[in-house]
């Protein structure tokens, strides 16, 4: 063919050479002048791209690719060459973009239909395409109607487009974009070219868009246009998912691009192998952006495509990250923000779930529980009912229970035990790991009565303590001190205030005495406080030392001491007894070096022995907040070795050992076994009893701490029982309470005024009477909740609570005491708030009986045939009715008959007739239980 010049070509658009020539630069191609030679494909290639066809030719060739590989087409495919009106180009041309954007939102429903559809949406889609192409182009519609390859080929098409692999996805994209679909399918890289010449400035917006995204690689025919003119169209380039979007138009013919249906097929095709390789999962996403354009959104994606990225990074964002590029380019941070949400639920979702878990470590009351949960008490207190819990807001729950109605209001219950199990775990550990336990000191307790010269001894000794020297005197007393005797032993005294905090300690679990000291005046001999002494003692079961003091005093008895001691079963040796005596006189000294040696003695019996190289561990003895120094404690080391630096846990404060130092402010570098010591740097004041233990790290006892205070927590709720008359004195000393409330009721209303006034006028300075509530009648289960909710006792006169209240009352921890003389109710009182008033009366069962028929007796009722089971039945007393267990009525028996007599009793193995007060439901296989109420002795 004659080459053709760019002068000529510029003749075909009117334009002049050097006008044509400049354009052509610009577009990319190598052209130097007007003059230069064009080759043929350049000059079609100029041709389409300078706007189609030269002037003259009133008709063009565009060439369309025949789906599938037909027998006569050769191996790519066949080819199918057609001619279009030079107004139907223009036309389509004009109304392409507009068209495309149109397509992609009605496509995109249909697109995803089409996808799920699949093969076989895909085959019907073909045949009107071909109808479609056959109506313009008689030519081409014989072959594309005959040939069956393009059916087949339309499956294999469609695959990729649901992310299976095609290998021509990884084909350069300018080979793709003109090959057909088999092509795009199967092997595009040659059959491309033809089709890309020959497709009208429409049909090859959409390849040419692909191109921008691709370097043309080394399959590309040589005589193609360079790269780089090609890049100029990139503009129009269809996202991915317009691949699914494209996939529909042979479906739906559109008169604006209908011929260009085979391009978009074999785009489909490129796309879809796009999809494939990179996986299903792009391609659907794709597919939901597709799905979600509108048609302005089409088109304000397709001007910031215009004026958008380039090269590589583009291609990646179009297929990979449309959505996230889509949004980049239309609103920067803003646009972006749908997508973050999309992707939030996820941390959303466990920040949820993590504070949807409430922690507990052994209960938790009501009202805590519900605002853990942000729900009202009263809420909670329903779902606890249904669940068959009668609770109230300041009822305690258990774990279980706890969780199971947490679980209805979509929370989740955690046994919060794991920091002390660490700390069990540690401990079990060092017990396990410790070294070799060594002979300790003994750690001894001064008791004795009043004034009998404990605090004399305990002078008496510090005296002699050698480790003082000549400085002498104890600077600072911290509640426990450690003395070294003249023979190098060592004896640690705890100088609590008497055997209450003695027993406070051990009641404490903390067992810290191993020896005490029962300081007898020889002059007084055996007094109370002496017995009560030697009972802790015995309790404890710690051996005594008995020191018989003030032997100097004229008056003194020894020998007395002795034998009175010897009732209490404290046997001297030389009577042949274990218990060692010492005479002593705390004033003149005497007797003193003796005291220590017995003590040693008494300790080396006891073989007392601990390990110091295990963590320390040991007992709060006392504690306090210091003005400058903030809280300090002595601690009495049990085992291990304290040291400056060691974590600690001390009840339920937490602390670093900022400071140790002895009984005579002393720093100390380490504290063994038995040896007292004050330490600085806790958290909090602990209690004296209160467990001291070393532990790994400050976050571990950190979380002992905190998880023991939870737990306090909850004992205390749990415990906090409502003030009663008996415990009125104790209330007032621990909570400051400065009023006594009443709800009272009478079954008339003179006697309420009466009492009123009179309880009133009990109150003093430091306690008032306050009636809270008064009403005639029966008490009743409102009264019950209010003196539960403000902490208020229940007096009635001349009225008893029914059996349900009772149970009500003793849940809620209620005091309702009933009277029948105002005196002995207003006596009460007075003494409660003296805190002199003991509990009163307690239940007791006396018999049981079963139902075996029943009676229906005018007048008088229902009559229970019974036979007596157990114990005895006794007219007046209490009674329950048992139905399969459950207590059904709870009242008292009215009337107890043998045959026709009335009967005071009737014992076991007897048959009676029983009638409960104001009950007449009683049913045969019914039992019932009677009972008294015992008044209780004051026990101390
Ligand atoms: N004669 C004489 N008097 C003593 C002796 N020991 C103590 N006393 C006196 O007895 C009185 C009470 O002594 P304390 O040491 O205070 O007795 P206590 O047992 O500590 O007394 P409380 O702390 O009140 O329980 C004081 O006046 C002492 O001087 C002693 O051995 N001989």
């Amino acid at each position: 063919m004659a080459k053709v010049r760019v002068y000529d070509l510029a003749r075909e658009f009117g334009m002049k050479g050097k006008e044509l020539a400049d354009r052509l630069v610009e577009l990319g191609y190598a052209v130097t002048s007007h003059s230069s030679t064009l080759e043929d494909d350049m000059v079609a290639d100029i041709r389409r791209k300078m706007g189609g066809e030269p002037v003259s030719p009133s008709v063009s060739v565009g060439r369309i690719e025949v789906r599938g590989r037909s027998e006569s087409s050769g191996p790519w495919g066949g080819t199918v060459v057609r001619r279009r009106s030079k107004a139907d180009k223009e036309e389509a041309a004009r109304q392409q973009e507009l068209a495309e954007t149109r397509a992609l939102e009605e496509e995109a429903e249909a697109a995803r239909i089409r996808l799920l559809a699949q093969e076989q949406e895909n085959r019907e889609s073909l045949p009107a395409e071909a109808a479609g192409l056959s109506e313009s182009q008689a030519p081409a519609v014989p072959e594309q109607a005959e040939a069956p390859e393009p059916e087949r080929a339309v499956p294999a098409e469609a695959e990729p487009g649901i992310g299976t692999t095609a290998p021509s996805a990884e084909e350069p994209e300018a080979v793709q974009e003109s090959g057909s679909r088999e092509s795009a399918e199967s092997r595009p890289a040659t059959a491309a070219p033809p089709a890309a010449k020959d497709q009208t400035p429409a049909q090859q917006k959409r390849p040419r868009v692909r191109k921008v995204r691709t370097t043309p690689g080394p399959g590309t025919e040589p005589e193609r246009p360079k790269p780089l003119a090609r890049i100029v169209g990139r503009m129009e380039i269809p996202v991915p998912s317009e691949a699914s979007a494209s996939e529909q138009r042979p479906a739906r013919p559109k008169p604006g691009n209908r011929p260009a249906a085979p391009a978009h097929d074999a785009a489909v095709g490129q796309d879809a192998g796009r999809g494939a390789a990179r996986g299903g999962k792009k391609k659907d996403k794709g597919n939901r952006r597709v799905v979600a354009v509108s048609e302005d959104e089409a088109l304000d994606r397709r001007m910031a495509r215009g004026s958008g990225r380039k090269g590589k990074g583009g291609r990646e964002d179009f297929l990979g990250d449309a959505e996230g590029d889509y949004t980049r380019q239309r609103g920067g941070r803003r646009k972006k923000n749908p997508r973050q949400a999309r992707e939030l639920p996820q941390p959303v979702a466990e920040t949820r779930a993590i504070k949807r878990r409430i922690k507990v470590v052994a209960s938790i009351s009501v009202a805590d529980l519900a605002r853990h949960m942000s729900v009202k008490a009263t809420e909670v207190i329903t779902a606890l009912m249904k669940l068959g819990v009668m609770a109230t807001v300041n009822q305690a729950l258990d774990v279980d229970t706890a969780a199971l109605v947490a679980t209805d209001f979509g929370f989740e219950v955690e046994q919060a035990m794991h920091a002390e199990l660490e700390v069990e775990a540690l401990e079990a550990m060092e017990e396990e790991q410790g070294g070799e336990a060594l002979p300790r000191p003994p750690v001894v307790t001064v008791m004795g009565h009043v004034d009998h010269g404990k605090t004399s001894i305990l002078d008496a000794i510090r005296k002699t303590d050698v480790a003082l020297g000549e400085a002498g005197g104890i600077t600072q007393h911290i509640g426990a001190y450690h003395v070294q005797n003249a023979q190098g032993g060592g004896i640690t005294f705890v100088d609590t205030p008497g055997h209450a905090a003695f027993t406070e300690m051990r009641s404490r679990g903390a067992q810290v005495t191993d020896i005490v000291v029962l300081v007898v005046a020889a002059d007084d001999g055996v007094m109370e406080q002496t017995k009560e002494a030697i009972a802790h003692a015995k309790a404890a079961e710690v051996p005594i030392v008995v020191a018989v003091n003030k032997i100097d005093k004229p008056g003194a008895d020894a020998e007395r001491v002795r034998r009175e001691l010897s009732d209490y079963g404290l046997i001297p040796e030389d009577w042949g007894g274990q218990t060692i005596y010492c005479e002593t006189s705390a004033k003149k000294g005497l007797g003193i070096p003796e005291l220590l040696e017995s003590i040693q003695i008494q300790a080396d019996i006891l073989e007392l022995k601990a390990d110091p190289s295990r963590k320390a561990r040991g007992v709060v003895i006392e504690a306090q907040l210091h003005k400058g120094r903030g809280p300090v404690a002595t601690v009495l080391v049990q085992e291990g070795t304290l040291r400056p630096g060691d974590n600690f846990v001390a009840g339920m404060f937490s602390g670093r050992v900022r400071l140790l130092s002895n009984e005579r402010g002393e720093r100390v570098k380490a504290a063994g076994p038995a040896i007292p010591v004050e330490i600085q740097g806790l958290s909090g004041v602990p209690s004296a009893g209160d467990p001291f233990m070393v532990v790994t790290d400050e976050k571990m006892a950190k979380a002992v701490a905190s998880a023991r205070q939870l737990k306090a927590r909850e004992t205390e709720l749990a415990s906090a029982s409502k003030v009663s008359l008996d415990n009125l004195f104790e209330k007032m000393a621990e909570q400051d309470m400065k009023e006594l409330k009443v709800i009272l009721r009478a079954d008339v209303q003179g006697t309420l005024e009466a009492f009123g006034q009179a309880a009133e006028n009990l109150s003093t300075d430091t306690i008032r009477v306050h009636v809270l509530h008064e009403g005639t009648g029966s008490i009743t289960e409102n009264d019950i909740h209010l003196a539960s909710a403000s902490n208020a006792i229940v007096i009635g006169f001349n009225v008893r609570p029914s059996v349900k209240v009772k149970e009500l009352a003793g849940q809620e921890g209620v005091d309702v005491r009933a009277y029948d003389v105002i005196y002995h109710a207003l006596e009460d009182i007075e003494k409660a708030m003296k805190g002199m008033l003991e509990p009163t009366f307690e239940e007791r069962v006396i018999g049981t009986a079963d139902v075996r028929q029943t009676f229906q007796v005018p007048k008088v009722g229902l009559i229970a045939g019974c036979t007596v089971l157990s114990g005895k039945m006794q007219r007046n007393a209490k009674v329950r009715v048992l139905r399969e267990g459950v207590v059904i009525y709870t009242g008292k028996i009215a009337s107890l008959k043998r045959f026709k007599d009335d009967a005071k009793e009737v014992l076991t193995g007897f048959e009676c007739g029983i009638g409960v007060e104001r009950f007449n439901d009683i049913k045969v296989g019914d039992q019932l239980e009677a009972f008294v109420m015992d008044e209780v002795e004051a026990t101390l």
